[in-house]
């Protein structure tokens, strides 16, 4: 394991994770809780984000990176950054739950992704529910997805509904194990 990857981990165990029953997005209950918002917004935590999701993607091509918000949105910006201190430009995207109203009423902000190869991104995944409707987004957008990617996977369903329901690679840094959780 490289620094910056076990680093990611203990910053993990030791500020995300949260015992107790909890529901979750998709309805279901659960006795833990990854808070990954407490990484991916935390002044130390959040730039090893972007290194391990680089380094768990590395041999994929893509240009653009996002997902479904809130939870991808400082995943994709912690990977911007941690490209351009690589010298690669990366531009980051939003997946809105609803497309806006008004102004430009787009659904996916950012520079355009139109016949763009991209990433989608996540910061847990249960179900893989949001990074399946991030999917469907992107490619009503016109861009290819090459694969998803997550920060933590609860190993509840999320790659078999990636896998085979949007028939794309699921990649994640850490699993329950890792992380010490049953
Ligand atoms: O794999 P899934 O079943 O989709 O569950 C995981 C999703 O749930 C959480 O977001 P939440 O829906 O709580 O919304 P938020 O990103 O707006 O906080 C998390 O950030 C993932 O996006
Ligand atoms: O499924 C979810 O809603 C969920 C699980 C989890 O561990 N962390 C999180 O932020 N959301």
């Amino acid at each position: 394991m490289t620094d910056v990857r076990a680093a990611l981990l203990q910053q993990i165990k030791d500020k995300a994770v949260v015992h107790g029953k909890v529901t979750l997005s998709s309805g279901l209950e659960a006795d833990y809780y990854v808070d990954l918002r407490r990484i991916t917004l935390d002044g130390e935590a959040a730039p090893l984000v972007g290194q391990v999701l680089l380094d768990l993607t590395a041999d994929l091509e893509f240009d653009a990176v996002g997902g479904l918000t809130m939870g991808a949105d400082p995943v994709a910006a912690s990977m911007l950054h941690a490209a351009a201190a690589r010298g690669r430009k990366l531009d980051a995207f939003v997946v809105r739950k609803a497309a806006k109203a008004h102004g430009l009423q787009r659904r996916v902000e950012g520079p355009d992704i139109e016949g763009r190869r991209v990433l989608v991104v996540e910061d847990t995944s249960t179900t893989g529910g949001s990074p399946l409707t991030a999917v469907e987004a992107v490619r009503e957008a016109g861009a290819e997805v090459v694969a998803v990617a997550t920060i933590v996977d609860r190993a509840t369903g999320a790659a078999e509904k990636i896998e085979q329901g949007a028939g794309v690679p699921y990649r994640y840094a850490y699993d329950k194990d890792e992380l010490g959780l049953d």
